[in-house]
């Protein structure tokens, strides 16, 4: 069989480089096309030291590829939210049957007024904005095989959704009252260099951050909303941990109409049993940031609180795999009609 022609929009950045780590173990596809911004025109060894034993084409600028004449199967694109959608308009009206998946937080809201509220600005590509589908493969499935566009999820959403989404459909939970306490490793921010991201300033330290306000508050809210089947407004609050690679919540919900820790957990195991990335810890175990680092696993644990009728939820998951280049690998596996855990299927790194 014909591998399929891939592109990586921003391949000189963290979820780009991940990209490019699972997919050359992917036996269905090639990659014939690596963008970059800064560092467009260097070799991909060049700026990845681990990619140089292998063969992979030179990283080139954007504005010199011709669209039209590549007509590639598939591009991911991971660029940051705002340049993404001036990319992928002019994108697919020149190649309209290249399929995409976003990586970027662009086309993930149904809805033009929530992203030009979250966002601050109108929303580019609002024709593409409606026709996107959200790209969590657990819960939109059936969609994403026949989608042309999919807006992969974000990571610290995907942890807090893969848990929350099926106690919320089976009405077992208080929507009102979800409190999710987040923390994500210093990759989740980017390679691009800024000062606050020094060793020296976040090593032995941590901190909240967008308290109260942190757009991917918008993501969840919608997701929620879908899942209850009513109108759902989470508290969330980010911290930035010390760490590279990792997401860790603790969620804390209150069972509906008496449902009790251990039912909350039952449900999440039937919900989960045949699904090859999420796994559910016996009740009371919880996970740890190494259990996933690396794979595209999501781990969950379930514990009762001892305030009665409530239940604390641990969640994980790597940003990089899961939470971004794992699971755009995984919609991709759909929209092409591969077995969905080619390429994907590798455990942890531990320690
Ligand atoms: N990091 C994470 O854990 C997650 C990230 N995401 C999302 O994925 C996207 C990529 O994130 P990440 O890999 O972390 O970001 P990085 O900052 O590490 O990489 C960004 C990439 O985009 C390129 N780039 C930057 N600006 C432009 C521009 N104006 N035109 C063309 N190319 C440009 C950069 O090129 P160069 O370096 O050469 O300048 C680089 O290749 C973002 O939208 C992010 O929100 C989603 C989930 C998780
Ligand atoms: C640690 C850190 O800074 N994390 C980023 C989220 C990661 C990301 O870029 O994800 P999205 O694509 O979902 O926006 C943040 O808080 O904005």
């Amino acid at each position: 069989m014909t591998k399929k022609k891939i592109g990586i929009l921003g391949a000189s950045g963290y979820t780009g480089a991940e990209l490019v780590r699972l997919l050359l173990r992917h036996p269905k596809v090639e990659l014939v096309l690596l963008t970059a911004d800064r560092r467009a025109g260097q070799a991909m060894g060049d700026v990845f030291p681990q990619f140089a034993p292998y063969e992979l084409p030179q990283l080139v600028a954007i504005d010199s590829v011709d669209w039209a004449a590549l007509q590639l199967d598939l591009v991911f694109c991971a660029l940051p939210h705002a340049t993404t959608q001036v990319v992928l308009k002019d994108l697919l009206a020149k190649a309209p049957d290249t399929k995409v998946v976003d990586l970027s937080a662009d086309f993930r809201l149904d809805d033009a007024a929530a992203y030009a509220k979250w966002y601050g600005h109108e929303h580019q590509a609002l024709e593409l904005q409606k026709e996107a589908v959200y790209g969590l493969v657990e819960v939109y499935r059936r969609d994403i095989k026949k989608a042309r566009l999919v807006a992969n999820p974000g990571c610290y959403t995907s942890c807090a959704q893969l848990p929350l989404v099926p106690l919320l459909k089976a009405k077992a939970i208080e929507p009102d009252e979800i409190v999710i306490d987040a923390k994500s490793g210093m990759t989740g921010a980017g390679r691009a260099a800024k000062e606050a991201m020094l060793f020296s300033e976040v090593s032995e330290g941590f901190n909240a951050y967008g308290v109260g306000h942190h757009r991917h508050m918008a993501e969840l809210d919608q997701e929620f909303s879908k899942a209850a089947g009513k109108p759902v407004v989470v508290s969330f609050t980010p911290h930035l941990l010390p760490i590279n690679r990792g997401i860790l919540s603790t969620i804390y919900v209150r069972g509906r109409r008496g449902k009790t820790a251990q039912e909350l957990h039952a449900i999440l195991v039937e919900t989960y049993a045949k699904e090859p990335f999420v796994h559910v810890l016996p009740f009371g175990q919880t996970p740890h940031t190494r259990h996933v680092r690396g794979s595209n696993m999501t781990m969950i644990g379930v514990a009762a609180d001892r305030i009665e009728g409530r239940a604390i939820i641990v969640s994980v998951l790597d940003n990089l795999t899961k939470g971004a280049s794992g699971q755009a690998v995984q919609n991709m596996n759909l929209m092409l009609g591969f077995a969905e855990s080619t390429g994907i299927d590798q455990p942890a790194m531990f320690p």
